[in-house]
């Protein structure tokens, strides 16, 4: 393989997949969508968009993930993975894919978030009895509820505090909190490209962790320094975090 890798795109119509074939410049070696376009070297096929890729870029759809597991398995090709919103099937052939091929999933490429779920972690150990709760906006297009990145900023706390997520999670459920718990609040409007922020509350004092993206390719710039990582890694399952302790 040559040092820069030929880069494929699934999801290259949308949003975000657009801006990642714009940052991949002349490694772009394809796209996928469900309508084929020649012309603009788009298949509806995932195996064969791995047979023309060193990594591919996923920015799709949750319906696909599977899918593509099962595709990118077979042609050996390294997956970034940043659809949000799989259920546990989903999840479980990107776990199953990552024992084969590399797989790096990330909800938010973006490198100041990345660090954030660090702090998330260090403020749900160091803070025991805070209730936490985490609060997202987004676009009014946005599939999926709570977002991803609002998900893996709860596992983080929950790791920190070392409790299971899904025992301490209080997903589309209001009312009085256990100790523990861990609040989801969704809002959805206009064009928002991505706002977190996490609460910890006492009776004698707060602290917020926000992060707001300003611009969405602080996301495909993200996704672009990934795919280029993961192309030389061997099988497994990676996070943004490895990406930037990287040495070189
Ligand atoms: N990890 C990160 O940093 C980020 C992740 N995301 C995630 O990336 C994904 C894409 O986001 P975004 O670009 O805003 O979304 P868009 O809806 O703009 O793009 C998704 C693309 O996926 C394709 N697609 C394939 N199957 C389906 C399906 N069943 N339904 C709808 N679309 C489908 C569509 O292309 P076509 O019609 O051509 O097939 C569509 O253009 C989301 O899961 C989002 O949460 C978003 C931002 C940052
Ligand atoms: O759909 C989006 O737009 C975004 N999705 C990701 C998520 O679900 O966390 C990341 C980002 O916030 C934008």
């Amino acid at each position: 393989m040559t040092t820069s890798p030929r880069i494929g795109i699934a999801g290259i119509t949308g949003r975000l997949g657009a801006l990642c074939a714009e940052e991949a410049g002349d490694s772009l070696a394809g796209g996928l969508s469900r309508h084929a376009d020649a012309a603009r070297s788009i298949t509806n096929n995932p195996a064969e968009l791995a047979t023309r890729c060193d990594v591919i870029i996923d920015v799709s759809h949750a319906s696909t993930a599977a899918t593509h597991a099962e595709a990118f398995t077979a042609a050996k090709c390294p997956w970034v993975l940043g659809t949000t919103g799989l259920d546990a099937t989903a999840q479980a052939a990107v776990s199953e894919a990552a024992k084969h091929i590399p797989v790096l999933q990330a909800a938010n490429f973006s490198p100041a978030l990345t660090l954030f779920l660090e702090l998330a972690k260090q403020l749900g150990a160091g803070l025991p009895g805070y209730d936490a709760e985490i609060v997202e906006i987004h676009h009014r297009q946005k599939v999926d509820a709570p977002s991803g990145t609002a998900l893996a900023i709860g596992r983080a706390v929950a790791e920190g505090r070392n409790v299971a997520f899904e025992d301490v999670a209080r997903l589309d459920q209001n009312g009085a909190r256990p100790d523990n718990a861990i609040g989801f609040a969704s809002l959805r409007g206009g064009q928002i490209i991505g706002e977190h922020d996490l609460l910890f509350m006492a009776a004698d004092e707060q602290i917020t962790l926000s992060h707001r993206a300003l611009d969405r390719r602080v996301f495909a710039r993200g996704a672009l320094m990934a795919a280029r990582w993961l192309a030389h890694q061997p099988p497994g399952l990676y996070g943004m975090a490895d990406v930037l302790r990287r040495k070189d």
